[in-house]
């Protein structure tokens, strides 16, 4: 993973961007839009006054603000960093400060529920474009972020159907300076895929973790010991932020829930090929589960080592 993006645009592509929630996705579009000159000034809004701190004493911002209404105001690019669950609330606050022509996004991990709490309180003349950048890492907060985390990553883009293409150009040369890869779906779509490719998997690293946690014949101390392997795997993704993953789970509750019974019915009849010996079926499995892994390494979006998404020289 490289260190910088490449070189700054000559003139960037916003005046003035407003980034709303500055955490770890947050602060990682502050540090690549400033490598890259993406905008003319960052604006920072988040309502922690800790998080204010933080942002202040790194430099990620030009101005900071904890008023939503207050900081959008005069800006032509407006990007929600929030929990999914705040984004109407936000969507809210922010609409009658939002200047003429705006364009609004979103990076929430979820997009049917957060298109539905923000679209209808956002005025006509905002152009709203709900994204998803997929990348991130198990860490949160203003220090977690770094410039290349969306680096040949791909952002999902959902506008819906008569939005101006202009401004969907637009952001997507936005994201594109930070290195991602852009694809375009529907927010239903995004959030069937997702679902499997990233809420269950995060659901079931918790489950386990869990489950471990509260085994009675196996200590807590053998647990640490011994979690070398793919149990140590899991227990990054189970240090997930739970605001954010509390959000994710209810807000994309049908899709995740259709997953989740798919799963238990491929689990059962793994269990079933155990119980009764059934050796070819799990080899069966496991052969096509192993080649799809060096698909997604053929793909180059992973590496061999399972810790790819970490901040480089920080883990
Ligand atoms: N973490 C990831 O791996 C990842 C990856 C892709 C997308 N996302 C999405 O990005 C969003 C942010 O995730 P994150 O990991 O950066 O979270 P984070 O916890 O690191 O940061 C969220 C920030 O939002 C602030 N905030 C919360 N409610 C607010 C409000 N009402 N007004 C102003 N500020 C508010 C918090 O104070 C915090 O500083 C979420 O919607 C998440 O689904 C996360
Ligand atoms: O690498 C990780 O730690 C992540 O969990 C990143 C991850 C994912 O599931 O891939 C998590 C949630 C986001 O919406 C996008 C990316």
């Amino acid at each position: 993973m490289p260190e910088r993006l490449g070189d700054p645009l000559e003139t960037p592509l916003f005046e003035r961007v407003a980034i709303i929630g500055i955490g770890l996705i947050g602060s990682s579009i502050a540090h690549a839009v400033r490598q890259k000159n993406l905008a003319g000034s960052i604006v920072a809004i988040d309502r922690d006054t800790e998080v204010a701190a933080r942002v202040d004493a790194l430099g990620l911002a030009d101005a900071i603000f904890s008023d939503v209404a207050e900081g959008v105001k005069g800006c032509d690019l407006v990007i929600l960093c929030v929990p999914v669950g705040a984004c109407g609330p936000v969507a809210k606050q922010m609409a009658a400060s939002l200047r003429e022509g705006v364009i609004v996004t979103d990076v929430g991990s979820v997009k049917g529920a957060v298109v539905a709490s923000m679209e209808p309180h956002l005025p006509a003349h905002a152009h709203f474009i709900p994204g998803h950048p997929v990348a991130g890492t198990e860490q949160s907060g203003p220090d977690a972020g770094f410039a290349t985390l969306f680096h040949e990553r791909w952002c999902i883009l959902t506008p819906a159907y008569g939005v101006d293409p202009a401004a969907v150009a637009r952001l997507q040369e936005f994201w594109e300076g930070m290195g991602a890869r852009i694809e375009f779906m529907s927010a239903p779509h995004h959030d069937l895929v997702l679902a499997i490719t990233s809420h269950v998997p995060h659901l079931i690293a918790y489950n386990i973790v869990g489950t471990a946690a509260d085994l009675e014949q196996v200590t807590q101390s053998e647990v640490i010991k011994f979690s070398a392997g793919g149990f140590r795997d899991f227990t990054r993704i189970a240090a997930s932020d739970p605001t954010m993953w509390r959000d994710v789970f209810l807000n994309n509750k049908e899709a995740v829930l259709e997953m989740i019974s798919r799963f238990n019915e491929d689990l059962a009849a793994l269990a079933r090929a155990i119980r009764w010996d059934d050796g070819d079926a799990l080899y069966d499995l496991f052969s096509r589960t192993r080649s799809i892994r060096r698909s997604i390494i053929d793909l180059g979006q992973e590496t061999d080592a399972p810790d790819f998404g970490r901040r480089p020289g920080k883990d």
